[in-house]
């Protein structure tokens, strides 16, 4: 209940978060065999205190992201890590709703409105116990906190749409992430790509969100009134500590070594330039009797272990430390329900919007199913029309179905704001499979009913009401397990190119081995007959068409005037060599089986993806002494840091 009211009133819960840093090591394997390893952060000490913005800054590839990930525990498995990272002087996994991590990328959904986007997210990420209404009011309360009420009708937009402006893009990311008041927040990079006035406006945004709350940001380079806005300041190069502590005292630091700022410069700029080694050779070209700048940097790494600032970061690890506080609990959620009803609504809003989803799909759609109906207008009964029928069962089945490749783009932008919210905790795999599922189905089915009874109705299949039904089934359980398909695929393989090219192969070989294009007798035994053939989806349903439609008809052969007929049932046999011992409503029940199969996959892709970013979460922050001793021997030791192999046992 107070956590309710905390929220409401847009409050940090309690006292806030300490989070120290000490002795934090972070190494990649270079080699194969992983015997050798690069360092990208080197024994880096820091702390973050509540209401104080920390920005962490350093020139391109010294390190910035890595600190964040490692703190927010979301290093990926191709690293290691040593050190101890303590919150509240203990050490605690980051459980949902008390952290928050706004990446650099912006997976938002383009087709919402900021409105929309907030409210969907404040739906699925606070608790049942408050009412739709209140939740609303809190998004509508933290829209304006971030600045965006001027665009909050506005759509997101993205590739090829117009829509809000980058800066108003990465103040909704945050706005999105701090609907749970989050006592800790991390930014990576909140302002890259921004101009300067986009970057206060965000920084600013940023700030006013300090309250109670600890925030750590990486940035490149801010404007001067950027840096302003920041309490503590982090400067890295190649991994290393240049400088920690007050921002303020960070001119004092570089002036007093030697490289004192020019009036009028910018403070980060002159950083920067200081220790950005890309400029090395023009300082050799240009600038003769200036020292290289790793000896600088060296240099500087060296005076800041001696500074007053080293030593009052060190005092106040000590303190924190020693002082303790609150273990952080875990924030509720809404429940499984209202997280799936809310996932469906959304998504089924997002493909209403997206032409590309379904609507241009149901257009193709709609042509093609005018080119068959023309193609093969109003087919008899005569011999020539069991190949016909036959063509046309095998198109709708193979190609209509097929064509559901075409959202595979849209399944990749799904799969990216799906593993970000996961990521962040806002909802689980199950609430989203099912999300993704229900809310396609509709469009699916109107499709198989549309296009469907265009090109069975212009043909002049077999009538009766049953027939259409079965036919326009069929249609769609096939549409929705190549929808399927392509959402496993999307799930693995997410890249537009590999990923189209990987789903339309598998599904080549499903079409070649499903017994049209070859009789299933005559089908090479191993591979295409041993197992395509059984777990190809092509195969229910071409024979639950071809019974569909050649059950109970008699045809004739009027050629050479000799008018000898065959019933469907032996066409059905010895043409198209259908398995006839069961009925075709059994070939659409496994159709149904093979959707399931399918989803459950879908479901154990994705589940199986959390679990390995859940288990490198809590690994990464309770690594074991034997790991920590096998990485002690791997990370050489520093000569200059005099980097101490004994890493500290305290670490849990
Ligand atoms: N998983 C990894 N495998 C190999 N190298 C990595 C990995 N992660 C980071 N690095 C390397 O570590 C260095 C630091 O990367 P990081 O992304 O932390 O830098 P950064 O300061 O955030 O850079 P930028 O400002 O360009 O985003 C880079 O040289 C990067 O290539």
């Amino acid at each position: 209940m107070e956590e309710l009211q905390d929220i409401q009133i847009g409050k940090v819960v309690n006292g806030g978060v300490y989070l120290t840093w000490n002795d934090l090591w972070v190494s990649v394997s270079t080699s194969k065999n992983g015997s050798k390893s690069k360092n990208i952060l080197e024994g880096v000490s820091g702390y973050a205190r509540p209401s104080e913005l920390l920005a962490v800054m350093g020139p391109s590839g010294s390190g910035k992201s890595t600190l964040l990930d490692a703190l927010a525990g979301r290093l990926d498995f191709s690293t290691r890590q040593s050190g101890d990272i303590l919150i509240n002087g203990h050490k605690q996994k980051l459980s949902y709703g008390t952290s928050a991590y706004v990446t650099q990328d912006e997976t938002l959904i383009a087709t919402l409105t900021v409105k929309e986007a907030v409210c969907y997210s404040a739906q699925l990420q606070l608790p049942d116990s408050m009412t739709k209404s209140e939740k609303i009011q809190i998004a509508e309360q933290t829209i304006k906190e971030m600045g965006l009420q001027d665009a909050i009708d506005t759509r997101i937009g993205g590739f090829g749409t117009k829509g809000i402006s980058g800066g108003e893009k990465r103040r909704l990311s945050i706005c999105i992430e701090i609907l749970t008041r989050p006592k800790l927040l991390f930014l990576d990079e909140p302002t890259s790509g921004l101009d300067s006035a986009a970057s206060y406006y965000v920084m600013s945004g940023i700030s006013r969100q300090r309250d109670g709350r600890t925030i750590i940001a990486s940035i490149h380079q801010p404007s001067a009134e950027v840096f302003n806005l920041f309490h503590s300041l982090c400067i890295l190069s190649s991994g290393r500590t240049v400088y920690f502590g007050p921002a303020s005292a960070a001119i004092e630091f570089f002036g007093t070594n030697g490289f004192p700022c020019p009036l009028l410069q910018n403070p980060s700029d002159h950083f920067l330039r200081t220790i950005n080694k890309d400029f090395d050779e023009d300082i050799e070209n240009g600038s003769a009797g200036r020292k290289p700048t790793e000896e600088v940097v060296d240099f500087l790494i060296n005076s800041y272990k001696l500074s007053e600032e080293y030593s009052e970061v060190q005092n106040q690890i000590a303190e924190i430390c020693q002082q303790g506080g609150e273990i952080l609990e875990k924030r509720s959620h809404a429940n499984f329900t209202t997280q799936s009803l809310v996932l469906t609504r959304r998504s089924f809003v997002n493909m209403f919007r997206d032409l590309g989803y379904y609507w241009m799909r149901l257009v193709s759609y709609v042509i093609v199913a005018l080119g068959l109906g023309t193609i093969y207008y109003n087919v008899d009964l005569s011999y020539r029309s069991i190949e016909e029928r036959g063509l046309m069962v095998a198109f709708v089945v193979s190609f209509m179905t097929f064509m559901t490749v075409g959202g595979f783009p849209s399944f990749v932008e799904d799969m990216k704001v799906f593993q970000r919210e996961n990521l962040n905790g806002h909802y689980g795999c199950c609430a989203f499979v099912i999300g993704n599922t229900l809310s396609s189905t509709p469009y699916l089915l109107f499709i198989s009913l549309v296009p469907g009874s265009i090109a069975y109705f212009l043909t002049g299949f077999q009538n009766g009401f049953e027939h259409f039904i079965y036919f326009a089934l069929v249609l769609f359980t096939g549409m929705m397990i190549v929808e399927s398909l392509m959402t496993n695929v999307a799930a693995i393989v997410p890249n537009f190119l590999m990923g189209i090219v990987v789903g339309a192969g598998i599904q080549g070989l499903m079409i070649l081995s499903g017994g049209f294009f070859q009789i299933p007798n005559e089908l090479p035994k191993i591979v295409w007959k041993y197992p395509l053939y059984y777990i190809s989806f092509h195969r229910y349903a071409y024979q639950g068409m071809f019974k569909n439609e050649f059950e109970g008809l008699l045809f004739t052969n009027y050629a050479n005037g000799n008018n000898g007929t065959i019933s469907g049932e032996d066409v059905l046999r010895d043409r198209w060599q259908v398995e006839m011992s069961y009925s075709k409503w059994v070939d659409l029940a496994i159709l149904v089986a093979i959707l399931i199969l399918y989803r459950l996959v879908f479901f154990l892709i994705v589940k199986t993806n959390e679990k390995f970013v859940h288990a490198r979460k809590t690994s990464t922050s309770l690594l074991s002494n034997t790991s920590r001793q096998i990485m002690a021997k791997s990370i050489p030791a520093s000569p200059l840091h005099g980097f101490n192999v004994d890493i500290p046992t305290n670490y849990g």
